[in-house]
């Protein structure tokens, strides 16, 4: 599905990613974790896009998305949800979903825009898989935190995209919030490839139920599963740490 090789990224001579080699299959879930500023972002950003390598390939389905703009890159199947929430505000929850529709792109157009019933359906049935069809007359600016990541990642899913690109999307979220987030992405999975960039490792040890990657300084330092990359030692040392490490003491 997604195949990248020798993919470098600097930014003023910092070396944001440094990445030999990294794929993944149709429908798989593949968690990424590192430390602050390990080029997790900047790797999502150049798949989608958003940012342009020095050097490197990144195939899709066998098609070369470096070089594409982020709306033709999309049309192809790779969706994003960015680790800011980046909402309509101002607008309904219901708006914002439209606006997320495969139709038409711009605010006035959508509003004048003739839904299908099929739309009107789609809409619905993903307001339902995220919860928040008792909210979709609410301004989404006044949503809960939890609730602004959900409508996100419903905008991702109303494309249907075949790649979707999920960046911290348990941040800020209770635990509640966070386990059904991590349920919606499991299922996500059974019918999409998703790639999800986390943090939290109580949520990484729900959704890994693949292979976790470590970016560590723009490079790949190991995969696994996640028992396996908890228990590597440069793991603990690079990122997870003395919190890590105290956890593991506790347990013995
Ligand atoms: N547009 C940019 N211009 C300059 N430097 C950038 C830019 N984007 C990222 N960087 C730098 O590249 C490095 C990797 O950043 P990136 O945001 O990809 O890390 P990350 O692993 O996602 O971190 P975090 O977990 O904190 O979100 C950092 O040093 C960051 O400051």
């Amino acid at each position: 599905m997604l195949e990248v090789k020798d993919l470098k990224v600097s930014f003023g001579g910092l070396t944001a990613l440094n990445l030999d080699t990294f794929s993944i299959r149709k429908n798989e879930l593949r968690v990424i974790i590192g430390p602050n500023g390990a080029g997790k972002s900047t790797f999502m950003d150049i798949v989608c896009g958003k940012t342009k390598p020095q050097q490197g390939s990144v195939k899709f389905k066998g098609l070369e998305l470096l070089g594409r703009k982020e709306v033709e890159i999309a049309k192809l199947g790779v969706g994003r949800k960015f680790q800011k929430p980046s909402i309509f505000s101002g607008l309904t929850v219901y708006d914002n979903l439209l606006l997320g529709l495969d139709g038409p792109k711009d605010v006035f157009t959508s509003y004048f825009y003739k839904l299908a019933s099929y739309d009107k359906d789609r809409i619905m049935e993903v307001a339902e898989k995220v919860g928040l069809v008792n909210d979709l007359t609410m301004i989404a600016g006044s949503l809960s935190h939890g609730k602004k990541q959900w409508l996100e990642i419903a905008i991702v899913m109303l494309q249907d995209s075949e790649l979707m690109l999920i960046d911290e999307p348990a941040a800020g979220m209770s635990d509640v919030e966070a386990e059904k987030t991590g349920n919606l992405l499991c299922d996500l999975s059974k019918k999409h490839s998703v790639i999800v960039i986390e943090h939290d490792m109580k949520f990484v040890e729900q959704i890994a139920i693949e292979k976790v990657s470590v970016l560590v300084r723009g490079q790949l330092l190991t995969e696994g599963t996640f028992q396996e990359v908890r228990n590597n030692q440069e793991v603990i040392d690079c990122y997870l740490g003395s919190a890590n490490s105290a956890q593991q003491k506790a347990h013995s």
